[in-house]
């Protein structure tokens, strides 16, 4: 099967909006592999606190993406062997992946890797810029949002869940300036691009978002 007759289901959107979450909803419904690219972003960031580099270093970012010893397996995350399933996921990461993201070349570093996810029978990939950048063929592209405040109190209460610390009103005002900065940058901003259905879930629930991105799924 020539690689772009796989099917692509692109799931873009702020922080918090539900992208994760519903994204691998939709692949596990289907039968569908799944590429949080989010956490690739997150890895280097991670690696890169780990390592005392410079966050404003491309050079030295890119090669880290580039060099990033990961292995996704079912709902874990290895970074040269260590579980970061949970590591990657502290606010002090989000925002550094937020910095780091605004590089083009620590995304060209991580462009292929990405795009390695699109195995037969098919692929749900979700983050900032599948529908746009990574993968432009895909046939359903989703732009899934929800109102700020939603969106950190989602957050707040994953957060809590994993026993991360958090302060709901930080989170408020984190989660805005990553949004701006992550729809202010000049390279792979997120924006609802052409041909991209919006998926607002803020009265929806998880079970609803889904469903809704299955029946447009059924109908291409
Ligand atoms: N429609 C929804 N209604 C209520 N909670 C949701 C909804 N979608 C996602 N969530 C919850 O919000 C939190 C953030 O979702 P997540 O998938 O991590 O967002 P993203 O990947 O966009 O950052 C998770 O705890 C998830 O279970
Ligand atoms: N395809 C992607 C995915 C994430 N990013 C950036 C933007 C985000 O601030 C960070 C972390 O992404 P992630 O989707 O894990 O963030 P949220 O869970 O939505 O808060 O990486 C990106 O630039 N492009």
């Amino acid at each position: 099967m020539v690689i772009n007759d796989i099917p692509v289901i692109a799931i873009d959107g702020p922080s918090a909006s539900g992208k994760g979450t519903v994204a691998q909803r939709v692949a596990g419904k289907l039968g569908f592999h799944y590429l949080d690219s989010g956490a690739l972003y997150r890895l280097v960031a991670l690696s890169a606190m780990r390592s005392d580099a410079d966050l404003a270093d491309e050079h030295v970012l890119s090669d880290i993406a580039a060099r990033l010893d990961v292995v996704f397996e079912d709902a874990e995350i290895w970074l040269e062997s260590e579980n970061v399933t949970d590591a990657i996921r502290a606010e002090a990461c989000s925002n550094a992946a937020s910095r780091i993201a605004t590089y083009p070349r620590v995304r060209v570093a991580l462009l292929e890797r990405q795009r390695a996810f699109r195995q037969f029978p098919g692929l749900v990939a979700d983050g900032r810029d599948m529908g746009s950048v990574v993968f432009p063929d895909a046939a359903l592209k989703i732009f899934l949002t929800a109102s700020a405040e939603t969106r950190a109190q989602r957050r707040y209460k994953q957060l809590m869940e994993k026993g991360i610390d958090a302060n709901i009103s930080t989170l408020l005002q984190d989660l805005r300036e990553r949004d701006a900065r992550d729809s202010g940058r000049s390279v792979a901003p997120l924006q609802q691009g052409e041909g991209t259905s919006l998926l607002d879930t803020t009265s929806l629930d998880i079970g609803q978002a889904v469903d809704c991105i299955l029946r447009q799924y059924a109908e291409i």
